[in-house]
């Protein structure tokens, strides 16, 4: 076995070999036409530049990513029978699906009629034969598609590991193990025991791995689903949605990247688990062509650098990200037309009712005026408060955000100035009285006191003023009547205590940001550049600069770059998406108000109390585009011995659900301590996480309830970089070789989901999970919590 082991191993090398030589042509040829390209920038028709240019690009790329993303290019092989009839893709394979009649003889033998290599990326041979597929091409979905069940034309599926240029081990699976089959005269050998189990039992780091040399059946299904309408995938805890997410983003790009140049943006719940995926898939970075943002990150600016950094208790979050705020933020963009705005304005203010005009203090806020007085004529015209109201209530019945309601408020006040000032009266002939109505408005609006009025009285709303002025009670009572309780406005106005009452600076939460989103819309902000959407041959040049040293913008640059330009995408993929709020559903439908979507969650995990309000919101935001639902039911996370005590909060949690099923076990139970009385918790923590430490290779999560992740933090700050202190809520989609659960009741009674997040808590770890039992868990004799015994 050994033998046939190294030989088969020899065999790959030598593949692997080949197909690097190749790369090495392709790059020597990239490097020449880029040589080339930059001599004749200058001449030849746009369409050759154009192409010439898109493959220096290419090659580019596949020279970058070969040297700096990848070290196991080719991952997989597959073994074919022939195929119905003898046609060929443009990937060099046959395209036939289905087994030519004669393929298999009447003694069970047969010979392979085609090999692939599936890789990273396609590389053809100088005879155009394949030497490696591209994994996301056509040829190469039976290599994830096909069962012993339903083996198609595959005799023979391998997973190659390799490390750089050198191939480490071959592990196969025979789809068709009862036939004798030959390659070349010799008998197809078959080693190793199976890939995904070697994939899954690998410990993990601080960073999400791809899983394209193991991509499952029902998971390669959602990955190539048609990108027409909306993917709905449903599947538990480590079912690999989040890995599909990515990899359908990866997929649609190669699909068809010309139509995904309008962007794909992937929505993440937190920072840590945008941190977690980012670096799965080289080729998501490459063009700038897909964007990973966190929640509290969506909004552009809105939060300033690292997103949103403030924590919402339930209870105020609860509101915040209820679908009634939208109409409570229409009102308060409205109200704060009358907020009081800094700087003096001359014309009048507020104590102008006692007849005094008086200058505030410069850069004090003054009230906004009440009373406009310009001259017209020689003669002084005056609109009181009466008038002013109803001009501004009728440039806001004006559609549209608030901010461009700004000329329609002007023109109006012109006209009532003109009404007033008795100018229509003065002559019959429309043609003089036309001529007479452009003098007057030509002379008021030259005059500093009408500018800096309308300045004051319509003065350019920002959405953080706005928010920031929420912080008032009163106010927040008033632009929230017969929609929040007394309660509620409390809790929300003095969750924006932290803002500057003036500018709205200062740290945001994760769902201000859908609020500050929001405003936003409402008010309109000054239009931004357009980005060229079409195909630029002469910007796509740039390209070629990327590729030489000295660069002026880094490639990954210029992907920042442009993902924060663009405000809405061709595709729009939700990881997590049981925990959106109806204001998160809001904002992420207005980036994808033309998108195709790829929705992926689990209810049983979510965080948001009222589902049906969320799903209306979701509903929303997809629109009336036909849906197709996918379920994952495999965990490839969780052994069966921890996804068994997570399965008996799910009960707890969510009655009846199904739980998926755990495809490994490791024969280790879970770990139960009991924290002794009186600050015993610290202590426990930080010994079981040392006992964790001596137990895994990699990485440790501990979760504790939100209130504790500060002083958790400090119990375990010296302990390395193989642990991380978690709250409960930020554990979220991330996993862990161990995972230490602390006081699991405070984590339930943390809000009415709290059974939920306790369930996510105790589906991240891949190999060990500890458990230590607090004050309020009522553990038995063997340490087991009350919310975990059977
Ligand atoms: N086909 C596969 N081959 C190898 N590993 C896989 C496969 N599918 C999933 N995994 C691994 O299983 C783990 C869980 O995947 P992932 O985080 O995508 O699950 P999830 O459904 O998003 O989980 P959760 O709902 O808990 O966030 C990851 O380590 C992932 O790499």
């Amino acid at each position: 076995m050994a033998d046939t082991r190294d030989h088969e191993i020899s065999v790959e090398q030598q593949h692997l070999d080949r197909a690097y030589r190749r790369l090495l042509e392709k790059i020597d040829e990239a490097e020449f036409l880029m040589r080339d390209a930059a001599k004749l920038g200058h001449v030849g028709t746009p369409g050759a530049l154009a192409e010439r240019d898109a493959q220096v690009h290419r090659a580019g790329v596949h020279l970058n990513r070969l040297n700096n993303e990848f070290e196991d290019f080719v991952f997989g092989r597959i073994d074919l029978l022939a195929g119905k009839d003898g046609k060929k893709g443009p990937d060099g394979a046959y395209t036939a699906v289905e087994v030519a009649e004669n393929a298999i003889g009447p003694d069970n033998t047969a010979d392979i009629a085609e090999t692939l290599h599936i890789g990273r990326i396609g590389v053809l041979d100088t005879d155009y034969s394949p030497l490696v597929i591209d994994w996301r091409a056509p040829a190469a979905a039976p290599f994830y598609r096909s069962t012993p069940v339903a083996p198609g034309r595959v005799v023979r599926r391998r997973v190659i590991r390799s490390k750089g240029r050198r191939v480490l081990g071959v592990e196969d699976d025979l789809m068709r193990p009862e036939l004798t089959a030959f390659l070349g005269g010799t008998p197809l050998p078959a080693v190793g025991d199976g890939a995904l189990m070697a994939a899954l039992g690998r410990s993990r780091g601080h960073s999400m791995h791809d899983i394209v040399a193991s991509i499952q059946a029902e998971q390669d299904l959602v990955i190539r689903a048609p990108a027409a309408s909306v993917t709905l995938v449903e599947g538990g805890p480590g079912t690999g949605k989040t890995a599909v997410a990515l990899h359908r983003a990866a997929y649609l790009l190669y699909q068809d990247r010309r139509r995904y140049a309008g962007g794909i943006l992937i929505v993440s719940p937190t920072p840590l688990l945008v941190a977690y995926t980012e670096g799965v898939l080289p080729s998501l970075g490459e063009e700038g062509q897909v964007a990973i943002r966190a929640l509290g990150d969506l909004a552009d600016d809105a939060a300033g650098p690292g997103g949103a950094s403030a924590y919402d208790s339930p209870a105020v979050a609860r509101v915040k990200g209820s679908a009634r705020m939208g109409g409570v933020l229409r009102r308060a963009a409205r109200g704060a037309l009358e907020l009081p705005v800094a700087g003096a304005f001359p014309g009048t203010d507020q104590s102008e009712a006692n007849g005094q005009l008086t200058l505030a203090a410069p850069g004090r806020p003054t009230a906004p005026p009440e009373r406009l007085r310009v001259v017209a004529f020689g003669r002084r015209v005056e609109l009181g408060p009466e008038v002013l109201k109803s001009v501004r209530r009728t440039a806001l019945s004006g559609s549209g955000p608030i901010n461009y309601l700004r000329p329609r408020a002007r023109r109006l006040l012109l006209d009532a100035l003109w009404e007033r000032s008795g100018g229509a009266d003065r002559h019959n002939d429309p043609e003089l009285a036309a001529e007479l109505r452009s003098a007057f408005d030509e002379d008021i609006t030259s005059e500093d006191s009408f500018t800096e009025f309308l300045d004051a009285w319509w003065p350019e709303l920002k959405p953080r003023r706005v928010l920031a002025a929420m912080a008032s009670e009163r106010r927040l009572g008033r632009w929230s009547r017969r929609v929040l309780d007394q309660g509620e406005v409390r809790r929300v106005a003095r969750s924006l205590r932290r803002l500057d009452p003036e500018t709205g600076a200062g740290p945001l939460s994760v769902h201000d940001v859908a609020l500050l989103d929001e405003l936003h819309a409402v008010l309109g902000a000054p239009a931004r550049p357009k980005r060229p959407r079409a195909y630029d041959a002469l910007a796509e040049l740039t390209g070629v600069e990327e590729l030489m040293p000295q660069r002026e913008e880094s490639r990954r640059e210029r992907a920042e770059r442009l993902a924060a330009e663009r405000t809405e995408y061709a595709h729009v993929i939700v990881d997590e998406a049981q925990d959106l709020t109806p204001m998160q559903w809001r904002m992420v439908g207005r980036r994808g108000r033309h998108a195709t979507w790829t929705v992926v969650g689990d209810p049983a995990q979510s965080s948001w109390p009222d589902p049906e309000e969320a799903a209306a919101a979701r509903d929303e935001a997809l629109g009336t585009r036909p849906r197709r639902r996918f379920t994952l039911t495999v965990n490839y996370r969780n052994p069966a011995e921890v996804a068994a005590v997570a399965n008996q909060v799910l009960a707890l949690a969510m009655p009846g659900t199904e739980p998926p099923r755990a495809v490994r076990s490791t024969g280790l139970a879970p770990r139960y301590v009991v924290a002794a009385d009186h600050g015993g918790l610290a202590a426990s923590v930080r010994a079981e996480t040392e006992r964790l430490l001596g137990e895994v290779e990699g990485t440790i999560g501990v979760v504790v309830a939100m209130n504790r992740r500060g002083e958790a933090a400090r119990w375990l700050a010296d302990l390395g970089p193989r642990v991380v202190a978690l709250g409960s809520l930020e554990a979220k989609g991330l996993e862990y070789d161990a995972t230490l659960v602390a006081a699991p009741a405070e984590i339930a009674e943390e809000s009415v989901v709290g059974l939920r997040v306790l369930y996510v808590a105790l589906t991240r770890a891949t190999q060990r999970l500890t458990v230590v039992a607090g004050d309020r868990d009522a553990p038995d004799e063997t340490g087991v919590p009350d919310l975990l015994r059977d």
